[in-house]
């Protein structure tokens, strides 16, 4: 499936080579600021024809620039405004300065704004251009606009958040609408940005999509345009064996729970078979809570050993109450020639010695997906943890790379990326998905995907995806158990 241009997500510095070459293609770059203007203005008398009066903050770059020109739109529609500048407008360069100049009228500084009840606050301080915390003049009146509790709309990104990694530099203002342009830029997705930009619109200012093509790099919004087109090994009619066989391995006597739900999840998933592979120990209590997923005796590594000699079990999940960290890292090691979705305990047990399992997958087709969350994305990569340049995308890409696995950095922005540098944000998952073996659920699911041939990216992505939509469909409120139950077909045979 071609990819919706609406998957589209440009990095704020792609945005400014594809502006470079949309220039070289002879496309007028003030035309271009002329439209966004002209956008913003649009949407503003769109969403608050009530206003009493439109006050245009405009900042020293082009953002600003996007701004002069709504606010000379918004003047010749005859509704009020008052225009603020962050800086001295005699300094604004090349498309901003013309904007200024065409609005032709004087505007006031920043700090004399007093934000009044009936105001509708255009914010054009800053844009793609942020690149460091916003200076106390603006944050002062950031926090007035907040305190007066006044809607915002925001021109292409509230100020504040960081195009790139959605953080935010110092202060920033949460928007009631954002008008961007051409294509999200990841900061509209990732937290805390996300929540900041209120209702998001995208607005065609008319660079052409081979342009935008050529520079958009492997980041996409996760949906079935990723991997519906793999999804038909799924076919949910082809005979059991066909639909592979997943194994989850349980904890002991007391934590089979965790592991007996991605079990579940896997069958619903569409995986053909299921076995739970348990120590003797806890065979009785899993045996009493088993019907459809099939339960082995796997007492140690050598039961385990004997068992993959049936080529047949395709898939592994490893980690979900597992409880033994030493039988983990020996278990994810015998496994490396399989297609293993590690998490929880499966991921702590590599604690202090990572290199061990990274090596293990290196070379052949990626086969390994791990799923940490914050935690445990640390206890593998403090060293990527800690880097406050990069994004969780440029985080999770990077933690791909170095351990060969598709990486599932879980959190309200989920982000699944492979060790070849695409990456996909995940946008569906409603805020009551965080609860007790949600993370087990979303195991299984990818586990069953593993097992029935997918290749890895595209298997946690399509898991990742079927895992909020069920979380959507069993609604607030709801149990893991729950969740299980709603998982849905894949698109592809809906
Ligand atoms: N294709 C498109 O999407 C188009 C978008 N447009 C709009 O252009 C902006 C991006 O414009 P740009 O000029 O690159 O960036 P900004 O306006 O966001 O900000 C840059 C200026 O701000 C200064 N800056 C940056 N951070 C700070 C800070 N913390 N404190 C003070 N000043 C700051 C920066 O100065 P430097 O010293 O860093 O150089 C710049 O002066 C995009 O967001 C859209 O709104 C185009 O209109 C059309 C094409
Ligand atoms: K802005």
């Amino acid at each position: 499936m071609p990819m919706d241009r609406d998957a589209f997500i440009i990095t704020p510095a792609e945005m400014s080579a594809i502006d470079r070459d949309a220039a070289l293609s002879g496309i007028d770059s003030f035309r271009l600021m002329t439209s966004a203007g002209m956008a913003v203005a649009a949407a503003a008398l769109r969403f608050y024809p009530e206003a009493l009066r439109f006050v245009i903050l405009c900042g020293p770059g082009n953002n600003g620039g996007d701004g002069y020109v709504a606010a000379a739109t918004l003047c010749r529609s005859g509704v009020p405004t008052g225009v603020y500048a962050l800086g001295d407008p005699a300094r604004l360069k090349g498309d901003a300065a013309r904007a200024h100049a065409e609005w032709g009228r004087t505007a006031e500084s920043l700090a004399q704004y007093r934000p009044k009840p009936g105001d509708v606050v255009i914010d054009a301080l800053f844009g793609a251009g942020l690149s460091r915390p916003v200076p106390d003049e603006a944050a002062v009146v950031i926090r007035a606009i907040k305190h007066e509790d006044l809607p915002v709309i925001a021109v292409d990104l509230p100020s504040g958040v960081d195009g790139r990694s959605g953080q935010v530099l110092g202060e920033s203002f949460h928007a009631s609408h954002t008008v961007t342009f051409m294509a999200r830029k990841p900061g509209h997705l990732l937290m805390p940005g996300r929540t900041l930009c209120g209702r998001l619109e995208i607005f065609d200012i008319g660079i052409p999509e081979r342009i935008l093509r050529i520079r958009t790099a492997g980041l996409c919004e996760n949906g079935p345009h990723l991997w519906a087109g793999h999804a038909r090994a799924l076919d949910p009619s082809a005979h059991k064996f066909k639909r592979g066989h997943l194994a989850v391995f349980s904890g002991g006597p007391l934590a089979t729970g965790a592991a007996r739900l991605s079990a579940m999840a896997g069958l619903k998933a569409g995986a053909g078979l299921v076995t739970l592979a348990s120590a003797s120990a806890a065979l009785n209590v899993n045996a009493a809570h088993l019907t459809a997923v099939m339960l082995k005796e796997v007492e140690d590594a050598g039961a385990l050993a004997l068992w993959l000699a049936d080529k047949r079990v395709s898939a592994f999940v490893l980690g979900p109450g597992f409880g033994d960290m030493e039988t983990a890292r020996r278990y994810a090691l015998m496994l490396s020639d399989r297609a293993l979705v590690l998490d929880a305990d499966g991921i702590t047990a590599f604690k202090g010695d990572p290199a061990s399992l990274f090596d293990a997958y290196a070379g052949g087709e990626t086969r390994l997906v791990m799923t940490p969350h914050d935690g445990e994305f640390a206890r593998l990569f403090p060293d990527i943890e800690a880097d406050p340049s990069l994004s969780k995308v440029d985080r999770a890409i990077a933690a791909a790379r170095r351990s060969h696995a598709v990486i599932v950095y879980k959190g309200a922005d989920t982000v699944i990326a492979s060790p070849d540098g695409r990456a996909a944000i995940n946008t569906n998952a409603p805020p009551w998905l965080a609860t007790a073996g949600s993370g087990d659920t979303l195991a299984g699911i990818i586990g069953a995907h593993l097992a029935q041939g997918m290749p890895a990216f595209e298997a946690a992505a399509a898991g990742v995806w079927r895992h909020g939509r069920a979380g959507a469909k069993a609604g607030e409120g709801l149990t893991a158990e729950d969740l299980a139950a709603a998982i849905e077909p894949l698109p592809a045979f809906s």
